[in-house]
Formats: structure tokens, C-alpha cells, sequence
């Protein structure tokens, strides 16, 4: 079988096509394993659709299927585009979350996020305020003047206990810093779509943030998200870094 591998800031995902619906949970284990497959925080599975240009099937590297992956979203509208599965520098998907619409121009794509759910603004773990965020997929999100140091340990209790994505963010400026601890990878990732969109939603509720705003995830890389039209978007390069055929 023919993959492609991509970088989204970080966040890295192995992408193929398929004609039909199927448990792939085995095969996303396998493959995403970074020793004895190909390594990736997920793999996307692009199928037909009467509707859109197609719709996806999202799985975490540890197997589980998620509704929604922001930094996927945009290297799958990448894939589509170069494979002529969408036109015009445009696509238009069918997620768990419903339907995503991508621009893509070059190696910069942009993605409209869902409709976000704000389900908690008053959760208090350790003395600090989180809120519970569905922006695809829940995210818990805390702001603090420093995130240099992320306890793994206490992101994975909480993951446990709220079902969630674990994100601290720092405003500084206009730059927001974030880093998410992902459930499914069980791990900090490098990057993570919904994560980012997750903290900037809290901070705009707030009134803390303008309608536009850089935001970098752990990699460094510099992605921006915005709030246009009563929609939320976010945007940033990405990097297609292999083709390969598997053999397992
Ligand atoms: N990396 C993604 C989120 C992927 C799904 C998440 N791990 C979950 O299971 O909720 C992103 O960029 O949004």
C-alpha cells in the first residue's frame, strides 16, 4: 500500500486512500509505531463522498478513532489537492465533527474549525481555573504566565479523568504559546490543530485576545488563529516529507 507522510508544525500523519468504511484501528497501531512502522501521531484514511470531495476516517497512533484533528485537517486538504480529489485550492470534507472547509495555497493551508462547544468554564484542578473546550475534539485549557515546565504526569490524570486533550497556554504580546498533551498519541505532541484553537477560543471569550492572533506550538513553528465571521480558523504551513509503500 502507497502512503504519504506529512508534517503539519510537528504534528505528523500518514495519509492514504481507500474505497470504503472499515476498522483500521490494527493498521493505524502498526503503522504509526515509530520503531517498527512507519511513525506518526495519526493516519488519515481519504474515502469517496456523494457530497463533498471526500470524508475521512481519523485515527490516534495508539489506534483509537477521533472525531476531529485540526493539523490533519489541513494536511489531508493538502494530499487531496495535489491528487486532484478537490478543485480549485479548495476542500471540503466530511470529519466526525462534521464538515471542514480548507484553503490551500502552496504549502500554507487554512482550515474553518466546527462549531466550537464550550462545555465547563469552572473546573478547578490544583487552585487553577479550566475550561473544557470541544472545538472537534474536548480540550481542557489552562492559562498561565509560564509553561516552561509541563507535568506529564498530573496532563495524564487529567486526561484520565476528563476524557480530554491536555493544553497550558501563555499569552505574551500578540503570540500565544501552547502545548498539549494528546490523548491518543499519550503524550505531549509537538503541535496540536484543535489544541491551539481550543486556547485561543477561551482567550477570546475572555476578551483577552484581538480577532487574529500568531499562535507557536511546542515545535516553534508559527501558525496564526483567528475568529472571521463568526467562524474559527486557524492556518499554517505544511510539509509532505515522504511517499513510501508499506510492507506490514
Ligand atoms: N492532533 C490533533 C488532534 C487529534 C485527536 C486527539 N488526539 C483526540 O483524540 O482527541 C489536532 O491537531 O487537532
Amino acid at each position: 500500500m502507497t502512503v504519504t507522510k506529512y508534517s503539519a508544525n510537528g504534528n505528523d500523519f500518514i495519509i492514504f486512500i481507500a474505497q470504503g468504511h472499515e476498522d483500521r484501528s490494527e493498521l493505524a497501531k502498526k503503522l504509526c509505531h515509530r520503531q517498527n512502522g512507519v511513525g506518526a501521531d495519526g493516519m488519515v484514511v481519504v474515502l469517496p463522498h456523494k457530497e463533498y470531495d471526500f470524508e475521512w476516517e481519523f485515527y490516534n497512533s495508539d489506534g483509537s478513532e477521533a472525531n476531529m484533528c485540526g493539523n490533519a485537517s489541513r494536511a489531508v486538504a493538502h494530499f487531496a489537492h495535489e491528487k486532484g480529489i478537490s478543485k480549485d485550492g479548495k476542500a471540503e470534507f466530511l470529519t466526525g465533527a462534521g464538515v471542514i472547509r480548507a484553503t490551500i495555497n502552496g504549502l500554507y493551508v487554512v482550515s474553518d474549525m466546527v462549531e466550537p462547544d464550550i462545555q465547563r468554564d469552572d473546573i478547578d484542578e490544583n487552585g487553577e481555573r479550566w475550561w473544557l473546550i470541544d472545538s472537534g475534539v474536548p480540550h481542557l485549557v489552562a492559562i498561565r504566565e509560564n509553561i516552561d515546565n509541563f507535568d506529564l504526569a498530573e496532563a495524564r490524570r487529567l486526561r484520565e479523568k476528563y476524557d480530554a486533550n491536555i493544553n497550558i497556554c501563555r499569552l505574551d504580546g500578540d503570540t500565544l504559546y501552547v502545548r498539549t498533551y494528546e490523548r491518543g498519541v499519550e503524550d505531549e505532541t509537538l503541535a496540536c490543530g484543535t489544541g491551539m484553537v481550543a486556547c485561543y477560543i477561551r482567550l477570546h471569550k475572555e476578551g483577552k485576545v484581538p480577532d487574529q492572533i500568531k499562535v507557536h506550538p511546542k515545535s516553534g513553528d508559527e501558525l496564526y488563529v483567528s475568529y472571521e465571521e463568526g467562524v474559527y480558523r486557524f492556518g499554517g504551513k505544511v510539509t509532505k516529507t515522504f511517499i513510501a509503500e508499506t510492507l506490514i
